[in-house]
């Protein structure tokens, strides 16, 4: 996430883009729809991939029954940035993002910790703040599930646990998405769209529908299309969100992506401790004295490896190239 601009408050546009389908932007505006394209000077402004993006707040001029012609686009209060390592420079996903929201299931699939933590690494590598919704809890009637997420609410990850079957924790999750623009985002088949029906029943629903809008190579797809559930109620499909080499995340990067390990982050004897065997470990410490949670720290080790073989594999030249092209933009 970036802070392009404190929340311009009433300022800010109601306009909103919802969708993006090659050249059109279709923006909800109070009186409807509307279809717009892009003022040619903003064109020559901006990066193609980043002109306008869903989310993106605007100024239109009405130039024909349901047409228009965006003339503006309001600072982005945040944006999700993704630097792929195989395209040229940073990506704008979504903007104005307020939070992801991660679901997982209790059962079927089976929860995965692994899985989570590594959404949770993307959120945090952006400052996305991030709600965890453990959806199926029906099938979980000992709580086992529940009971296996209790590290991560102690490091202050809200969870919300839902049922799509039995209705159970749906109005919770509603107050946690009320008036907020999400991601949603979850491994297959851990009732993403189960949940976006039960708000809207009447929607046609294509969750992971994405674009092409760059068309330039695998890994392109930006979200194509916002799902309204109420006037200011917005949900968007961020496909991929979990893949790590999609974030070009660096090796040494990550301790700060493990929120309970920051206190401690000054504390150790190297200044470049990576805590993993490093003498005097001030994060190694904390899991010996039960602080931080056992699972949590191995599960850092093992993305630890991952993204440094991830890195290899690329060059930490190409990593820090991207980083460049963000800062410049
Ligand atoms: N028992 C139970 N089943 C559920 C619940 N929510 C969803 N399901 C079922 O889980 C299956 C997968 O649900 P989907 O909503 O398609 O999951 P998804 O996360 O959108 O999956 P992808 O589209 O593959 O990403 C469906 O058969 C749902 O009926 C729930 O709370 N309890
Ligand atoms: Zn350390």
């Amino acid at each position: 996430m970036t802070e392009e601009a404190d929340h311009p408050g009433d300022a800010w546009p109601a306009n909103i883009v919802i969708r993006v389908r090659g050249p059109y932007y279709d923006v909800l505006t109070p009186e409807g729809v509307l279809r717009c394209v892009v003022r040619g000077a903003l064109k020559k402004e901006r990066r193609r991939e980043d002109l306008v993006v869903v989310g993106d707040r605007v100024v239109v001029r009405v130039v024909a029954p349901g047409e228009g012609v965006i003339e503006a686009v309001a600072p982005r209060r945040r944006a999700l940035v993704r630097r792929a390592r195989d395209r040229e420079a940073a990506q704008v996903i979504v903007a104005n993002l307020d939070q992801l929201v991660v679901v997982m299931a209790a059962a079927q699939p089976e929860l995965s910790l692994g899985m989570l933590d590594r959404f949770l690494v993307v959120a945090e590598s952006q400052d996305l703040p991030t709600v965890i919704c453990l959806n199926k809890i029906d099938l979980d009637p000992a709580g086992r599930a529940r009971a296996m997420l209790a590290p991560y609410r102690a490091i202050g990850y809200p969870v919300v646990e839902t049922s799509v079957a039995s209705g159970a924790g749906l109005h919770e999750l509603w107050q946690t998405i009320e008036g907020k623009l999400s991601a949603l985002a979850g491994p297959s088949g851990v009732g993403k769209t189960s949940l976006v029906k039960a708000f809207r029943p009447d929607l046609e629903l294509r969750i992971g529908a994405v674009s092409e809008a760059t068309g330039r190579g695998r890994h392109t797809t930006t979200a194509s299309e916002l799902i309204q559930l109420d006037e200011r109620t917005f949900l968007v499909d961020t496909p991929g969100i979990g893949v790590l080499h999609l974030w070009a995340i660096l090796p040494e990067e990550l301790d700060r992506c493990f929120r309970e390990f920051r206190p401690y982050l000054g504390a150790c004897p190297y200044r470049d401790c990576r805590h993993l065997d490093e003498p005097g470990c001030a994060v190694r410490a904390a899991v010996e004295a039960g602080v931080i949670d056992a699972g949590r720290y191995e599960r850092y080790r093992a993305l630890y490896q991952d993204l440094v073989q991830e890195m290899e594999r690329y060059g930490r030249w190409e990593i820090e190239r991207l980083w460049r092209g963000r800062r410049a933009r």
